[in-house]
């Protein structure tokens, strides 16, 4: 009888940051029992000592898995990221090693976007300076700067999963929706497309940003970005960090040209609750502040803990990539009397091959074999008779090319 690569009881899963206990109980469920669990981020030495052993780690979007942290890591099998981005994650570097990252792509969008519904009212009526004035001791008891959201423009920037829900909600309180992506997208609603970043910050009097962290988000609000925005306008970030140039924000406040931010996302953020947040935005009266806190409700970290860890469960017991972010994606229904293999290779000419010609000069029978690729890898997944496992999982090893291979059942 062929044996796991690994019994489930060593299969270590690492999990930072306090991911939701949904994700313990749902590998735990799964008979993944050795989970290391920390509440917090952890600092590059502690994290490498944490992950050199660890074959599933599990992070939100604190923790960097840089290339230097991924080699270190030199039995992982698989990330998950229990929130949206995965800019954290030097996806190339996991995917070269043969290593599929998951994510939650949308257990926490609908948090988001009512987090910045009530942002809209509150920098629309004025409230972060007059909540600021009061707790200061004074009495900001006055219209001028203070407007209904009934008729007003929003600009959405990235018009995704967030940007599209966080419209619908927003043509409920009876506002305008434009909207600017680098792909066309259907619009939801009454929502309009616009078809430059110009057209979007001269139109909009709420601009909300809803893009991904990539080379060409970089500072994707500068100086001549806000000189572009409407007298009076107001921006809300709830993306990431990198994408507002921040002091030439902190100067469109201060010379009056914006009257007020939300920010829930910064270049650099501390790596836990006791740490200081540094920022040039502190002290504005006019700017709401939140910890990035976006996504984080009850009813999304719940969500966020069950389905991430369902997809890593996934993958350790049957080789399921499906949705992974940097991976081929591969899934082949269960056979009950087979035996599974899964082979991830680089992506060059003739292995599938290769691995035919070696399992036939064995007289191995293939039942199921499922190839994908990307320019970097390929993945298969291929089912054996039992019997004939361990000499199906000694030819792989061999296969010039590897660069992991497992016997899962
Ligand atoms: N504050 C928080 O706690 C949270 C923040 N986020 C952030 O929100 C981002 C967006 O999330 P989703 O809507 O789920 O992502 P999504 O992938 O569904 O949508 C992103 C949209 O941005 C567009 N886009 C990409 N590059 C662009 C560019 N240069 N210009 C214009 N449009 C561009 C894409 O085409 C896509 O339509 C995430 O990548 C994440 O960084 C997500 C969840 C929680
Ligand atoms: O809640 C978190 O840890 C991160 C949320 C986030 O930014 C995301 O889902 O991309």
């Amino acid at each position: 009888m062929a044996k796991h690569s690994l019994d489930k009881d060593k299969i270590k899963i690492l999990l930072l940051e306090g991911v939701h206990q949904s994700a313990v109980d749902v590998l735990e469920r799964a008979g993944y029992t050795n989970i290391e669990y920390h509440k917090v981020a952890l600092g590059e030495e502690a994290l490498v000592a944490s992950i050199q052993d660890a074959h599933f780690v599990g992070i939100r979007s604190r923790t960097q898995l840089s290339e230097n942290i991924l080699k270190h890591a030199k039995k992982l099998v698989g990330v998950g990221c229990f929130c949206i981005g995965t800019n954290q994650v030097d996806l190339l570097t996991a995917e070269k090693l043969g290593v599929p990252v998951f994510n939650a792509p949308f257990s926490n969008t609908r948090s988001v976007a009512e987090l910045v519904l009530g942002e809209i009212i509150m920098l629309m009526r004025g409230i972060p300076q007059r909540n600021a004035v009061a707790h200061r001791g004074g009495w900001l008891k006055s219209a001028s700067g203070s407007y209904e959201v009934r008729g007003k423009t929003l600009g959405v920037i990235g018009y995704g999963h967030i940007g599209t829900q966080l419209g619908i909600l927003a043509e409920t309180l009876g506002m305008k929706v434009i909207f600017f992506d680098i792909q066309d997208k259907l619009p939801l609603g009454n929502a309009q497309q616009v078809h430059s970043l110009e057209q979007l910050l001269s139109l909009a009097d709420i601009v909300s940003l809803h893009v991904p962290e990539t080379p060409q988000t970089q500072n994707m609000l500068s100086k001549t970005e806000f000189a572009c925005m409407r007298e009076g306008a107001v921006l809300i970030n709830a993306s990431r960090g990198t994408v507002v140039d921040i002091d030439a924000l902190k100067d469109a406040l201060q010379s009056g040209h914006l009257a007020g931010a939300a920010i829930d996302v910064f270049p650099v953020e501390p790596k836990s609750n006791s740490d200081e947040f540094i920022s040039p935005l502190r002290g504005l009266d006019n700017v709401l502040l939140t910890p990035h806190v976006g996504g984080s409700t009850a009813e999304a970290q719940e969500n966020i803990g069950v389905e991430v860890a369902g997809k890593l469960a996934k993958y350790s017991d049957n080789g399921s990539t499906v949705s992974a972010v940097n991976f081929p994606e591969v899934t082949l229904p269960q056979h009950s009397d087979t035996s599974r293999l899964l082979h991830i290779h680089h992506n060059r000419p003739g292995i599938l091959i290769k691995i035919n010609q070696a399992f036939a000069e064995k007289g191995i029978n293939i039942a199921a074999q499922y190839l994908q690729t990307t320019s970097e890898i390929g993945y298969v997944v291929m089912e054996v008779e039992t019997h004939q496992a361990d000499t199906a999982f000694e030819q792989l090893k061999k296969i010039e090319g590897t660069i992991r291979t497992r016997l899962l059942y």
